[in-house]
C-alpha cells in the first residue's frame, strides 16, 4: 500500500504537520478544510466562487446522492465532477452518519443498513459494498467506508458491538474496492473508549487504507473530551497517511486538532451559519441581524480581502438578511468559507515556518467574543 500522503514538515514543538494528499483530480495541501457540498452543491456558491476563495477539495454525500438524483444518473453524466462542474478533488462521505441520524428509520444488520428515505419514506438498503459501488459511480477522489457512527453517550457494550461491525464492514469495503486510483479511507469508531479506538486503529491498519478518519466525534460530547480522544488516537494513527477528523468544527477546534496532528477537516458550520447570519471574523463571531450593524459602513472584517468584504458593508448585509434576500446567503457564505479556507492557509504557513505554537497563541489573543 503506497501512501498518497507526503509529509513536508513536522512542527518541532507539537504534533502539527504540513503535508499533501495526491488524488486523481489533483494534490491537496494539508492541513485542509473541506467545504460541505452534500447534494452536489456547496449551498449558495458557484464552483467559481469556491475557486476564488481558495477551496481545494469539497465534500459530497453518498446517502443524499444515492437517494436523489441517483448515482446511475450522475454516472451517465461522467460522474460528480462533470455533473456539478467542479474539476478539483471531491471526498464523498459514505452516508454512515446520515443513515444513523435517521435513527428510527434505520435497521442495521450484519449485511448493511436498511433505511427509509427522508424524502418519501421508501425502503432502501446500503451494504458496505453498495456504498463503495455508489462512490465509484460518483467518481469521487476519496471514498469513505460505510460505518456505524456511535451516538454519545453509548455504553461500552454498545460501542464494542458497533465498532466491531464497522471493522467487519471496513474489510468488506476494501475487498469491494477495485483499484482505479480512487482512494478509500477507513473510519475509526470506538465511542469515548480509548482502548476500543486503539484496537480499531490496529484492525484498520491491518486491512490497509489510503487514509484514516476519526469518526464518532462532534456528536454532542464535551469539547474537552473530543480533544482528549483526538490527541490520544491521532498519535496512534499512521504518521505517513492522511488523518481526517470528521465533522469538525469551529475555528478553535481546527487550531486545536491541527496542534494534535490532524490533516483534514469538514464541517457545515461556515456554510450553515452563513445562511443564519452568523459570520466568522478574525476577532470572533458577528451576528449580522444585530441592530448595531444597521448603519455600519465597515466590511464584516477589516482584515478580510474576500469578495464580500471588498464590496459590501455590514449595513447592506444586515439589510439583505432582514429582507430574506437570496444574495444574503451567497455573500455570507463566500465570506465564511473564505475565513475558514484562509485560516487553514495561515496555519499551513505557520507550520512551514515552524512557528505554529506561537500562531496558536496569537490566534486566541485576537478572539474577543463579539
Ligand atoms: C458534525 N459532527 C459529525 N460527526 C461525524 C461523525 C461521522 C462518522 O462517524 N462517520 C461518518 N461517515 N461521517 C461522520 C460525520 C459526517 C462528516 N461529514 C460526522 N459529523
Ligand atoms: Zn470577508
Amino acid at each position: 500500500m503506497t501512501s498518497p500522503f507526503t509529509l513536508h514538515s513536522q512542527a518541532s514543538d507539537c504534533a502539527a504537520r504540513r503535508g499533501e494528499v495526491r488524488t486523481l483530480h489533483g494534490t491537496v495541501q494539508t492541513p485542509v478544510f473541506m467545504p460541505v457540498g452534500t447534494q452536489a452543491t456547496v449551498k449558495g456558491v458557484t464552483p467559481e466562487n469556491l475557486k476564488e476563495l481558495g477551496a481545494q477539495i469539497i465534500l459530497g454525500n453518498t446517502y443524499h446522492l444515492y437517494i436523489r438524483p441517483g448515482h446511475e444518473l450522475i454516472r451517465s453524466f461522467g460522474g460528480l465532477h462533470k455533473f456539478m462542474n467542479w474539476d478539483q478533488p471531491i471526498l464523498t462521505d459514505s452516508g454512515g452518519f446520515q443513515i444513523f441520524s435517521l435513527k428510527d428509520l434505520t435497521k442495521i444488520t450484519e449485511e448493511g443498513a436498511a433505511f427509509k428515505s427522508h424524502l418519501d419514506g421508501s425502503k432502501l438498503f446500503l451494504s458496505p459494498e453498495d456504498a463503495v459501488a455508489v462512490q465509484e459511480a460518483l467518481g469521487s477522489d476519496i471514498m469513505m467506508c460505510l460505518d456505524t457512527c456511535i451516538p454519545y453517550p453509548a455504553t461500552r457494550e454498545e460501542a464494542i458491538a458497533s465498532t466491531d461491525l464497522t471493522g467487519r464492514w471496513a474489510k468488506r469495503s476494501r475487498a469491494a474496492h477495485k483499484e482505479r486510483g480512487q482512494l478509500l479511507f477507513g473510519i475509526i469508531q470506538g465511542g469515548m473508549y480509548p482502548d476500543l479506538r486503539a484496537k480499531a486503529v490496529e484492525e484498520l491498519v491491518e486491512v490497509g487504507f489510503d487514509g484514516y478518519a476519526l469518526g464518532g466525534l462532534s456528536v454532542g460530547e464535551p469539547a474537552e473530551l473530543m480533544m482528549e480522544i483526538t490527541e490520544e488516537i491521532a498519535a496512534l494513527m499512521p504518521a505517513d497517511y492522511p488523518r481526517y477528523l470528521m465533522g469538525v468544527g469551529t475555528p478553535e477546534n481546527l487550531v486545536e486538532a491541527v496542534y494534535r496532528g490532524i490533516d483534514m477537516f469538514d464541517c457545515v458550520m461556515p456554510t450553515r451559519n452563513a445562511r443564519n447570519g452568523m459570520l466568522f471574523t478574525s476577532s470572533g463571531r458577528l451576528v449580522i441581524k444585530n441592530a448595531r450593524h444597521q448603519d455600519d459602513q465597515r466590511p464584516v472584517d477589516e482584515e478580510c480581502d474576500c469578495y464580500t468584504c471588498r464590496h459590501y458593508s455590514r449595513a447592506y448585509l444586515r439589510h439583505l438578511f432582514m429582507a430574506r434576500e437570496i444574495l444574503s446567503s451567497q455573500l455570507n457564505t463566500i465570506h465564511n468559507l473564505h475565513y475558514y479556507v484562509g485560516l487553514m492557509a495561515r496555519i499551513r504557513k505557520a507550520i512551514e515556518e515552524d512557528r505554529f505554537a506561537q500562531f496558536r497563541q496569537e490566534f486566541y489573543a485576537k478572539r474577543t467574543v463579539e
